[in-house]
């Protein structure tokens, strides 16, 4: 379903001139990516020094035009300036031949990218988590949500302040003492996506190189869930030290782990391992302990591929119930054993990193 959705949308945009040419959007290579999730649609569009005026005409163009497509619900364009590579060539990926070059950000040791195959296996929350729990090993930590289209931080910070802006350069938010920054806190979540404040263009570059890091001994990089053109890119413009995956142990999700894993290797990322997230289930009232999801799957695959298994984190309501409240588990409970498990990840992660406090 997605994927017809998708080339209908290629479609229209095929019929979308770039202003004074002869050609489409899509012919052009501007398009870098088109995302669809259910009837939500993000579209990439990479500019280079065209003009402010200009470029909003297009993005006005392009939006309507995929809006106008049966099935989609709502269509939002992201477009990013500082393209550093070639336009790609019609039907090549972003990721093709001429990656961007990642560029090191001032004052930041490490950027770890947590990552999942598919959706919804706890990433967000397992990057949260382990960013409180690294902070707590006395280490300074920053967490980008680089989930541009459906950033969760604020809400599992419980934040929404709009960030500063000082000479240009995004402050990010601190809280529970960790220097955050999200999408999420520059645009209205619930509206459609207008970027607006500092001009968002090349929304993740800009989250990662517009931001006051510095100093910081980890970059948590809590990525958009999947191991399409877009996560990609985002992989290969960020100069990352390595990457987790998460995963839930079923057999599906685990093969989209293997998709991730895959995904970082191409362009030469380190694996850190594999966290298996929802691993076990303790019942509140009886203490039983069971497998809903299966169980030793993500360790069993991370032997299978060659990567360390970092841990299992257990299914358990209070994971839930923090989350929703804005106030991580390993910050609200902090003996708790999920949060000893969080822990003993965090502590495998800043060891392979070699960072201490
Ligand atoms: N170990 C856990 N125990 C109980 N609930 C959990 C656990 N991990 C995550 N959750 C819950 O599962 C849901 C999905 O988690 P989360 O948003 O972190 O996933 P995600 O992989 O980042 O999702 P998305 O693909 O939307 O980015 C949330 O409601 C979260 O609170």
């Amino acid at each position: 379903m997605s994927d017809t959705l998708k080339k209908s949308v290629e479609a229209a945009l095929n019929e979308i001139k770039v202003p004074g040419a002869d050609q489409s959007v899509m012919e052009a290579g501007l398009v870098s990516a088109i995302v669809v999730d259910s009837g939500k649609v993000g579209i990439i569009l990479e500019l280079s020094g065209r003009d402010q005026a200009g470029a909003e005409a297009l993005r006005t163009a392009i939006e309507s035009a995929a809006r106008a497509v049966e099935g989609v619900e709502e269509a939002n364009v992201i477009m990013t300036a500082a393209r550093q590579a070639q336009a790609a060539p019609k039907g090549q990926p972003v990721g093709g031949k001429a990656p961007p070059t990642p560029t090191e950000i001032p004052g930041v040791k490490h950027i770890v990218a947590v990552a999942s195959g598919k959706g919804g296996v706890g990433k967000s929350t397992t990057s949260i988590n382990l960013a409180v729990a690294l902070r707590d090993q006395g280490l300074k930590v920053g967490v980008l949500d680089a989930d541009i289209f459906g950033p969760s931080l604020p809400m599992l910070l419980g934040v929404d302040d709009k960030p500063d802006i000082k000479n240009k350069i995004i402050q990010p938010i601190v809280a529970h003492g960790l220097k955050v920054m999200s999408i999420g806190f520059l645009i209205d979540v619930d509206q459609p996506v207008v970027w607006r404040g500092p001009r968002v263009m090349g929304a993740t570059q800009q989250l990662l190189k517009d931001v006051a890091w510095g100093p910081l001994d980890v970059l948590i990089v809590d990525m958009p869930p999947g191991t399409g053109d877009v996560q990609l890119t985002m992989v290969q413009q960020a100069p990352l030290t390595g990457a987790v995956i998460v995963s839930t142990p079923q057999d599906l999700a685990l093969i989209d782990a293997r998709k991730g894993l895959a995904m970082f290797r191409k362009v030469d990322v380190p694996i850190m391992g594999i966290i298996e997230n929802m691993s076990t289930f303790h019942c509140p009232h009886c203490g039983e302990e069971s497998h809903i999801f299966g169980h030793g799957g993500a360790a069993d695959t991370a032997g299978e591929l060659g990567c360390d298994f970092l841990g299992g984190i257990p299914l358990h309501m209070s994971v839930r119930e923090h989350a929703d409240s804005g106030d991580p588990i390993v910050a609200a409970e902090p003996d708790s054993p999920v949060s000893k498990a969080y822990r003993a990840i965090a502590a495998q992660v800043s060891e392979k990193l070699g960072v201490s406090a």
